[in-house]
């Protein structure tokens, strides 16, 4: 009786709320949430191409390469065959392969539709200097993913990030206890700092003008400074990171690793680098970070020091398309998730500046959805 009460005042409800005039926006706001709710299977189908290496080897057959051809090739159980093309469907729609018209010989019976890849699966291949693919495997590693289960909790705990409620310590503190994760991690920005890098001296070659000395702290395995030191030998380039990130790392003629803390002390220079830092601080810890910045320079005794920063600069939402909006939320999001940092917008960034007592910038919007930043002493 109770039950049958309940499912009529149920009823009632949808009966109040759903009518001939509204049910158009109910279904559409039905289908959005579903969108929302499964976005997730677009990077997880991705992962899933890239560990079966699909884009490599679409790439590596020279010509579009039927169904068939692609299921004979991949490293599957044969029972999943009919799977694939269920597959490569949402992969086509998401933009990492395309259709084009492929021959399949007299056997074949003539004329049938082939995968190629796309600029976007070009940047995942496994050879391509600049591959994404590691960036990729460290941001859907378990480890990574875990702190978004997380996310509620962490609101009402008292814990730093939601990556120290899952996973019991700090994101900084875990690739020293975890190997694997730390190799994906150095990968991934090696990956990145190789694209990047390259854009900068081949667009930004003036930002390194006359410069004799610099320090790319938080510099990771070393790409950036090894990069710019190869193209500018004039410049003395020190990687500056934690000591079990350059504990292994051997310089050259002039390059060099330092270990050490950001936070306690920074090494004399006219310039510092600091590419991918201060989004993973929050606004306190990255003025410390700058001021240490601002001490190295003045250590050099050197007139014309500044700050490099390669980070985003959040725009207004109407100024941006759509989707680099988004992946600029996603992005603040993600720090959210993982360290204690996010990302900015212009008045943000020139609060932190002045906080740290520079006296000015310059913006430079070269890197997609990233900048380049100058800051004066
Ligand atoms: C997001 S990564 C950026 C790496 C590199 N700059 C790039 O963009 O390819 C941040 C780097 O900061 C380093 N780091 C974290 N805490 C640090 C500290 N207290 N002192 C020096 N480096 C630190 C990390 O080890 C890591 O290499």
């Amino acid at each position: 009786m109770e039950k049958l009460k309940s499912f009529r005042h149920l009823n009632n409800n949808i009966d109040l709320i759903l009518n001939e005039e509204n049910s158009t926006e109910i279904l559409g706001a039905q289908a959005h949430i579903w969108n929302q709710i499964f976005n997730f299977i677009n990077s997880m189908s991705l992962k899933c191409a890239i560990q079966l290496g699909i884009p490599d080897i679409i790439n590596n057959h020279g010509k579009p390469m039927t169904i068939s051809q692609l299921t004979l090739a991949l490293p599957i159980n044969r029972k999943k065959s009919p799977c694939v093309y269920r597959l490569m469907r949402i992969l086509i729609h998401s933009g990492f392969f395309a259709l084009q018209k492929a021959e399949v010989g007299e056997e074949g019976g003539g004329e049938e539709e082939g995968y190629v890849i796309t600029d976007a699966s070009k940047l995942l291949l496994k050879d391509n200097p600049m591959s994404v693919t590691p960036f990729l495997l460290a941001m859907l590693d378990p480890v990574m993913t875990k702190p978004w289960d997380f996310l509620s909790n962490w609101f009402q705990n008292g814990d730093p990030t939601p990556f120290d409620t899952a996973n019991g310590m700090a994101f900084w503190d875990y690739g020293s206890h975890e190997p694997k994760l730390a190799r994906f991690f150095n990968d991934a920005m090696a990956s990145d700092a190789r694209l990047v890098t390259s854009v900068v001296i081949e667009k930004c070659k003036g930002v390194f003008e006359g410069v004799e000395s610099l320090v790319d702290v938080g510099g990771g395995t070393g790409t950036v400074a090894s990069s710019i030191a190869a193209a500018f030998p004039h410049i003395q380039c020190t990687v500056f990171d934690l000591p079990h990130v350059v504990a292994d790392l051997q310089g050259g003629n002039n390059l060099n690793f330092v270990g050490g803390d950001m936070f306690v002390d920074v090494p004399a220079t006219e310039v510092v680098l600091l590419k991918w830092i201060l989004h993973d601080w929050n606004d306190e810890e990255s003025v410390k970070i700058l001021k240490k910045c601002k001490e190295a320079i003045s250590k050099s005794n050197k007139k014309g020091g500044k700050v490099i920063i390669i980070d985003m600069k959040v725009e207004n939402e109407k100024d941006e398309d759509d989707e680099s909006y988004e992946t600029q939320l996603f992005f603040d999001m993600l720090m959210m998730a993982l360290v204690t940092g996010r990302e900015r917008n212009e008045k943000e960034w020139a609060k932190l500046f002045k906080d740290a007592g520079f006296s000015n910038y310059k913006i430079t919007p070269i890197l997609g959805l990233r900048s380049l930043i100058e800051v004066y002493p």
